[in-house]
């Protein structure tokens, strides 16, 4: 029988993953909050405003009706900003079954809780660890889209159910890899978008390849430290979500985080940037979030508070360069 899946969400990510899950065989419904956008999905089988030109399989229909979109679905994923994702919860939990697994996208901390998107879907829906999954890793929506293969990450505290929800997205183009460790995932992706700003902000100041090295390297390192203090896997961040989605991020120019960074470093003020970038850029409200975090965990996050010192503080990009460079010497593991 055909698995049913709703992706709720038609932004980037929410379009290019129900593409992954309708040429793995399933029939997804999309919502979308836009009728025009529904229609256009609908008739034409693209979605015009965020990939003009590619064409969605048949599999996929969209609906601005959420019950409609989850009726029936054996998972129902979420793609909405990570802020805002506790109030739309809200709204559709009452629709959502006893035995539907929760997929989230989101790459994001929520302001104000320092919570992770597992924790929020748990707060709001009841849902336990065996009906709550994650997926990330280095997944450039646009490459996706044009199907050019890249690997990515299915977190699930249950093993068989992390195995369902790979085997619902494994594509010719996208070969997902299970894991336990939900947390480290979530860490990982959610830490790479603060440390993809921090890496846009030299690069639009014009430093060059060591720089972006050192501050990718150091990145890493204080993801892994707050990873760790939080219970997370150390293994995950040598992998997909870790790793591979930091590389992605702090090279591409198809990163919204990065590009965000970029014209902060090259002198945009950030009310010009936020004016510039249509989409959602999370580690531009999760900077905050994640150093929130890390001081709960008694954390130090240089290149995080050097990110916020420069989006919400209004610091000059030389002189956080300048404080980050003037720390005092310690040595590499700590
Ligand atoms: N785009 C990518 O390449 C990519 C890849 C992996 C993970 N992610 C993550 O996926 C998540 C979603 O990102 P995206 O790229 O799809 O963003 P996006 O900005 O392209 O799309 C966000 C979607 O959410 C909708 N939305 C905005 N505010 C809303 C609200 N208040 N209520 C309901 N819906 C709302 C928008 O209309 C849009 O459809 C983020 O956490 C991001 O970090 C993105
Ligand atoms: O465009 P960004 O910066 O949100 O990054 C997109 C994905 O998370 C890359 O894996």
């Amino acid at each position: 029988m055909t698995t049913r899946m709703a992706v709720l969400g038609a932004g980037s990510w929410g379009t290019a993953f129900a593409m992954i899950l309708a040429d793995a065989g399933s029939r997804v419904t999309l919502w979308a909050r836009r009728p025009e956008l529904v229609d256009a999905v609908n008739r034409t089988h693209t979605n015009p405003d965020y990939f003009p030109g590619i064409e969605l399989p048949d599999g996929i229909s969209a609906t601005t009706d959420p019950a409609a979109a989850i009726a029936g679905a054996e998972f129902v994923v979420l793609a909405v900003p990570s802020q805002t994702l506790r109030a739309n919860l809200a709204a559709w939990a009452p629709r959502i079954g006893p035995d539907t697994v929760l997929v989230s996208l989101m790459k994001g901390v929520e302001l104000g809780t320092a919570k992770l998107m597992s924790e929020v879907i748990a707060e709001i829906t009841g849902a336990g660890p065996n009906r709550i999954a994650v997926v990330s890793g280095p997944n450039l929506a646009p490459e996706i889209v044009r199907r050019e293969p890249a690997a990515g990450v299915v977190a699930c505290r249950d093993e068989t159910v992390a195995e369902r929800l790979q085997h619902a997205c494994h594509t010719a183009y996208y070969r997902p890899y299970t894991n336990v460790d939900v947390v480290g995932c979530e860490v990982g992706g959610a830490v790479k978008n603060v440390i993809g700003l921090a890496v846009g902000i030299a690069e639009g100041m014009g430093l060059g390849d060591n720089t972006k090295a050192s501050l990718i390297t150091r990145g890493l390192a204080e993801t892994a430290r707050l990873g760790l203090a939080m219970g997370a896997d150390p293994l995950s961040f040598a992998g997909l979500a870790g790793m591979g989605d930091l590389v992605a991020t702090c090279s591409s120019p198809l990163s919204r985080n990065h590009t965000f960074g970029a014209n902060l470093g090259r002198g945009m003020t950030v009310a010009e940037t936020i004016a510039a970038t249509r989409q959602t850029a999370e580690g531009v409200t999760s900077c905050r979030a994640v150093l929130d975090l890390a001081r709960r965990h008694d954390i130090e996050m240089p290149i995080a508070q050097m990110v916020v010192d420069v989006v919400h503080d209004g610091k000059p990009p030389p002189l956080v360069v300048k404080e980050l460079m003037s720390r005092s010497a310690k040595p590499e593991r700590r």
